[in-house]
């Protein structure tokens, strides 16, 4: 242990050449705003030596770059990367996310513990460090039909994994306000953790109840305002910029150096299409440093406040003795990553090549019969029809309702009103649930589009114009053992498999991205006007996202939290 020490400090004094030496550069002092310029030398896992002049075993010339600690994703599913902890790793890491906090809730609710285990054993093998948090809401409520259950006596077992960090987003905040038993064992048991929260539109006293249990972030914050009260009330604002969720532009105005210290940056589910077309979270930096948020304050909140948040103490500083998460960018406005150094290894290629692969899991989790058209039929009623109203890059849906015309004995779809079919078929092999609903805002003129994805509970979820093209849809999902697949007049026009749980690929990042682009070519063709509409309808299902969903159980006013 001592030789360890021995060799940081004789290279951090200058007495022995450091491994690596980072030369001519500046670095970015997220304490004083300053850039430093100064050599950075680099002792294994660590840094050892700033601001000052370092001879190296290696030197490296950085003259014109600008070094940055490595940056930290505070919240995301992996499995909406659509690929594996493995592919998400070589994907993402050359951004310069050095640390991503993921909730494995997506493959929990559709494995159990098998599921969380794949990723603690991936989360061993990547480069980039990824913890993992422990699903709190497997099912996320009593509302779906998940393909799992984790009450607390299964999570126990996980808790002091060397790569855990506590609860994942407690859900289930009416739950939490209710005193849900189940709930209350899991903030009891893990009373001394970190517990992360998710709370859409949570304001005032039941606020406070859900966090007098000990819950500690927020990620669901879609305006200022929200986030602010939730600031004031000591909540680490997680701010969110993901494929549906688009968060920064409404934060932007708390993204200030005074509030720094209490905000971190996250993408929850970002697919590999948008990661290649805009970047990560090094997309988010740039995207608030050109719309005038300070660099001080996006930067510290990537990484020193993030760091500091979920008790990652060795980590979010360029300073001696601290983790050598590094990113060499061009400038702190354009925050491209042209040198990334993880834990002190630079990132290159060969890097990836040295991990072990994991064995994938859930090879075939798609247990749904096959359905036909009439399954899709919605008896005619003379009330008016609750619609679940989607808003572009939210995934808070409205509860709209509406008088919606017959179709023989059936309630039909009405274009003319954008207000088209929804299901949700439960595909764990559970109990065959089938539900039916309707949706405005997909723009769909016709064909239909289905998905595994179906958050959190993952059952299949289509959307449609046309009965036939639904049932098509959803069948062609059990024969690809689950994915997204588009369908037009009683054809196939594009699919990507998920075969990992129904979840992931097993292809590389490379080719999901490319398949997702030829994908979103085919759902425009339906006519679709939404940006990303694979990862809209894989929310439809999500009953802990106000304010109208639809489960396998039907549809469900969240903010009543019941079945309609
Ligand atoms: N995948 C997810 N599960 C639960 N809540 C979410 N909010 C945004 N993405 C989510
Ligand atoms: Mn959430």
């Amino acid at each position: 242990m001592s030789q360890r020490l021995e060799k940081l400090i004789d290279q951090g004094t200058g007495r022995e050449s450091a491994d690596i030496v980072l030369k001519n550069g500046r670095f970015f002092d997220l304490v004083t705003g300053e850039l430093v310029a100064s050599d950075i030398a680099i002792c294994g896992e660590r840094i050892v030596g700033t601001c000052g002049d370092y001879a190296g075993k290696t030197e490296i010339d950085i003259t014109g770059r600008i070094v940055v600690p490595g940056f930290i994703d505070t919240h995301l599913h992996i499995e909406s990367s659509l690929v594996t902890p493995h592919e998400f790793d070589r994907c993402v890491l050359p951004y310069g996310v050095t640390t991503a906090i993921c909730d494995p809730h997506e493959i929990a609710n559709v494995l159990g513990e098998e599921g969380i285990r794949f990723f603690l054993d991936s989360a061993e093998q990547t480069i980039m460090d990824i913890r993992v948090q422990l699903s709190s809401c497997v099912p996320a409520t009593h509302l779906e039909t998940a393909g799992a259950d984790l009450p607390v006596e299964k999570l126990l077992p996980f808790r002091d994994h060397p790569k855990v960090i506590g609860l994942a987003e407690f859900m289930n905040f009416p739950g939490v306000i209710h005193k849900d038993p189940g709930c209350l064992a899991k903030l009891d048991a893990f009373w001394d953790d970190h517990i992360d929260g998710h709370a859409p539109l949570l304001r005032g006293n039941d606020l406070n109840g859900y966090l007098a249990a000990g819950i500690r972030t927020d990620h669901e914050c879609t305006t200022a305002e929200e986030a602010l009260e939730k600031i004031r009330k000591g909540m680490h604002i997680l701010v969110r910029e993901g494929s549906v969720s688009k968060d920064l532009a409404a934060l932007m105005p708390i993204l200030t150096e005074r509030l720094s210290p209490f905000l971190a940056l996250c993408t929850d589910d970002r697919n590999p299409l948008d990661i290649a077309e805009q970047g990560h979270l090094d997309y988010m930096i740039r995207t608030a440093i050109a719309n005038g948020v300070e660099p001080i304050a996006v930067y510290r909140a990537a990484s020193i406040s993030a760091a500091r948040a979920f008790g990652l103490r060795d980590r979010g500083h360029v300073a001696p003795g601290w983790r050598a998460d590094l990113v060499v960018i061009d400038s702190l406005e354009n925050c491209k990553a042209e040198m990334v150094f993880a834990a002190g290894r630079r990132v290159t290629d060969a890097i990836f090549a040295t991990r072990k692969p994991v064995a994938p899991v859930g090879l075939d989790s798609v247990k749904a019969r096959p359905v036909q058209a009439m399954h899709f039929g919605v008896p005619v009623s003379e009330n008016e029809t609750p619609v679940i109203g989607v808003l572009p890059g939210k995934i808070i849906t409205e509860h709209r309702r509406y008088r919606l015309p017959a179709a023989g004995n059936q309630t039909g779809v009405d274009l003319d009103r954008d207000i088209i079919k929804v299901a949700v078929i439960e595909r764990h092999g559970r109990n065959g649930n089938h539900a039916n609903g309707f949706v405005q805002g997909f723009g769909l003129k016709k064909g239909a589009i289905a998905s595994t994805v179906g958050h959190d509970s993952h059952n299949i979820c289509v959307v449609g114009v046309s009965e036939d093209d639904m049932a098509l849809a959803a069948n062609r999902l059990g024969e690809i053992k689950g994915g997204f697949v588009v369908v037009e007049d009683g054809k196939v026009t594009g699919e990507i498999a998920l075969p990992v749980a129904g979840l992931m690929s097993l292809e590389p990042y490379e080719v999901v991205r490319d398949t997702l682009h030829d994908l979103r070519k085919a759902a425009y063709a339906l006519g679709t006007t939404l940006e990303e509409p694979f990862l809209q309808v894989a929310f439809l299902p999500l009953p802990v996202i106000p304010h109208l969903k639809i489960s396998d159980k039907g549809m469900v006013d969240v903010d009543r939290f019941e079945l309609i």
